[in-house]
């Protein structure tokens, strides 16, 4: 310990030293060395609370604490007048008053996580009397190391306080630019919230609602804020919880997804809650909803009417493979998706695609059926988009297209494989909502429609034979309906038969046949299906017997009057020649065209011109 005496030296732990002569700051004299030890401890300690107590400041720079605290120093040390300070942090110096670098160094280093990034020196200016073997006392060393810790944690503090701030700005930043609402909130008070939260509940500025009550928020829609944040307002931190609330506010309702995440901001729990306004969605999701809603409730209906599910719509069949088929018209009719329609000639592929129509939601627009075998390419334009009056000489007037037609409804393509690729992306890109141009009109056209196609042929072919494109492949047929050809059902025959005898208005009372050709009519192999079936027992109600397709087409030739020249003969020839085909095979074109020897194209055109 040291001693002062009465005149002017100083004595340090037994040692006594000559005390500077021109300084006047040599201790001042006292008659015991407590209280001087007690003085010398309180500079001590004022030199470190003033250090720690510069951290207090808010809203001041390293530099300036540094500053601060490099001029406390020297006044803790014995001879405070003829001792400086040196505080050296990231390549900057902080000197006291009258700061020179003698060889009486004292030194400390300033560590942060671990690693030396300064430190700190005092100097005596002129030389100390010699104590205890230096120029400094142990205190002094303890002091100057305590010093060095307090200036490490500040310096730490301020580190982390630079870089929160910086973390708070950046996030300020990014949420004052998102489209989201985002809020705060911290015992049960906002703490911060953005703009689109501002104005998702007309709230006039966000500094308003800083340290505004949740619960009773100082702006905007309370009521709305309120039911958001409910009993989570408490401080309560659930794990994350995602929800959407309805809110309605002179008469508008707005739907808001909320998604309330616990998190810990400065050391506390916090909520931080991300508001997005999701109405138009919700508003959409209702109506398909509503939609849907409407469609399961008839469809529930028509399922529990049908008990014995013999038939849907003008469809008749009890075969498990029928009832099959009218599951997926159900399905296909409670939806918007394209569905093709597979299935022999004669199946019943147009009596599905209109109970489809029939059971969806189209169902009070219009059924437009094209063959698409009729369809010309010259004419393909014309047909399906329409045209305005004057677009070519025999255009007197506006016409619709088949799209126009269908609009809200549902366009039938039959014989879909007989589209050239050309017509095929034409139609596609209107399919595809990429709308169409009725010929001679600049202005292009978008109409709502829902394609249903048929064909008797799987069309995989047409797409390895590059005659149908891949993207217009898959995009008509998103639902399939395979449609079983009649032998494979066999059951269905006795009311197919029925049912046929009963609109045909036969003259016996009981729409029956004898068991005898009821067994001729289930044990023939149907070629021509239902359509062949029907036509059959027409023949059979009008002439009294059974006549199935005459195996020799030869034998029934027609007699041609010998009053007409060659051309009109060869036409009559043609025509009755055709409908002979026609009838033999059923209405079936593939197959007519086939007895006929000429394409199905061919077949068409003269059908349409004879
Ligand atoms: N399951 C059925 N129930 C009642 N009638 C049916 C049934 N299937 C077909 N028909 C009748 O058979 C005839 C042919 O039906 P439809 O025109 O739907 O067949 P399609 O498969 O489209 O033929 P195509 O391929 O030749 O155009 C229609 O008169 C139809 O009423």
């Amino acid at each position: 310990m040291k001693e002062e005496t009465t005149n002017g030296t100083i004595h340090s732990a037994g040692q006594r030293q000559e005390c500077l002569p021109e300084k006047a700051s040599c201790r001042p004299l006292s008659v015991s060395s407590a209280p001087n030890a007690l003085a010398e401890r309180i500079k001590e300690l004022n030199c470190l609370y003033g250090i720690s107590n510069l951290f207090e400041n808010q809203d001041v720079s390293l530099s300036w604490i540094m500053q601060r605290a490099v001029e406390l120093i020297p006044a803790a040390w014995q001879y405070p007048e003829n001792a400086c300070a040196r505080i050296r942090l990231d390549g900057h110096e902080y000197t006291s008053k009258r700061f020179t670098a003698t060889r009486w160094r004292q030194n400390t280093k300033i560590i942060l996580n671990g690693n030396d990034v300064g430190d700190v020196d005092v100097y005596y200016i002129d030389a100390p009397p010699v104590v205890d073997g230096g120029p400094f006392l142990e205190e002094e060393d303890h002091l100057l190391r305590a010093i060095g810790e307090r200036l490490s944690k500040v310096l730490w503090l301020k580190r982390s306080e630079e870089a929160l701030r910086e973390s708070e700005e950046r996030y300020r930043v990014l949420t004052e630019q998102v489209a989201e609402g985002v809020a705060l909130v911290q015992s049960e008070r906002f703490s911060y919230v953005n703009p689109e939260f501002c104005k998702m509940f007309d709230i006039p500025s966000a500094q308003e609602m800083v340290d505004g009550l949740v619960r009773c928020p100082p702006a905007g829609d309370a009521d709305g804020i309120a039911r958001i944040y409910g009993s989570r307002a408490h401080g309560v931190i659930e794990s994350k919880v995602e929800e959407v609330h309805c809110l309605t506010r002179a008469e508008r309702t707005s739907w808001i997804q909320v998604c309330h995440s616990p998190i810990t901001f400065k050391g506390r729990p916090a909520l931080l809650s991300t508001l997005k306004d999701v109405t138009e969605i919700k508003e959409q999701q209702m109506a398909a909803q509503r939609k849907a809603d409407l469609l399961n409730d008839e469809n529930r209906v028509l399922r529990s009417s049908l008990k014995e599910r013999y038939r849907l719509g003008d469809i008749l069949g009890r075969s498990p493979a029928m009832q099959a088929v009218y599951e997926l018209i159900l399905k296909a009719a409670a939806t918007d998706a394209s569905v093709a329609i597979f299935g022999e000639s004669g199946s019943g592929k147009e009596l599905v695609a209109h109970a489809i129509h029939d059971h969806s939601a189209r169902k009070n627009n219009r059924f437009v059926a094209v063959n698409c075998g009729a369809v010309q390419e010259s004419l393909f334009e014309r047909e399906f988009f329409g045209h305005r009056k004057g677009a070519f000489s025999s255009a007197d007037t506006d016409s619709p297209g088949y799209l126009d037609m269908a609009d809200g409804g549902t366009l039938f393509l039959d014989e879909i494989g007989e589209l050239t690729v050309n017509m095929q992306a034409k139609l596609l890109r209107a399919i595809e909502g990429g709308g169409y141009r009725p010929v001679g009109n600049m202005e292009p056209r978008l109409t709502d429609f829902r394609v249903i196609s048929a064909s008797n042929a799987a069309l995989h072919d047409k797409v390895n034979e590059g005659e149908m494109r891949n993207d217009f492949f898959y995009r008509i047929q998103v639902v399939q309906i395979q449609l079983p050809p009649l032998r494979n059902r066999k059951q269905d025959i006795p009311l197919l038969v029925e049912h046929f005898l009963r609109t045909m208005k036969t003259r016996s009372a009981t729409a029956t046949v004898p068991g005898r050709i009821m067994d001729i009519l289930i044990a023939y192999d149907w070629p021509g299906n239902v359509r062949e079936l029907r036509n059959v027992l027409q023949r059979y109600v009008t002439l009294g017997h059974l006549e199935f397709l005459s195996p020799d087409p030869e034998a029934e030739m027609v007699p041609i009057a010998t009053d007409l020249n060659l051309r009109d003969a060869v036409r009559r020839l043609e025509k009755a020649h055709i409908s002979k085909a026609l009838s033999r095979s059923s209405g079936n074109r593939t197959r007519a065209a086939a007895l006929l020897g000429i394409s199905r194209r061919a077949l068409f055109r003269k059908m349409s011109t004879s």
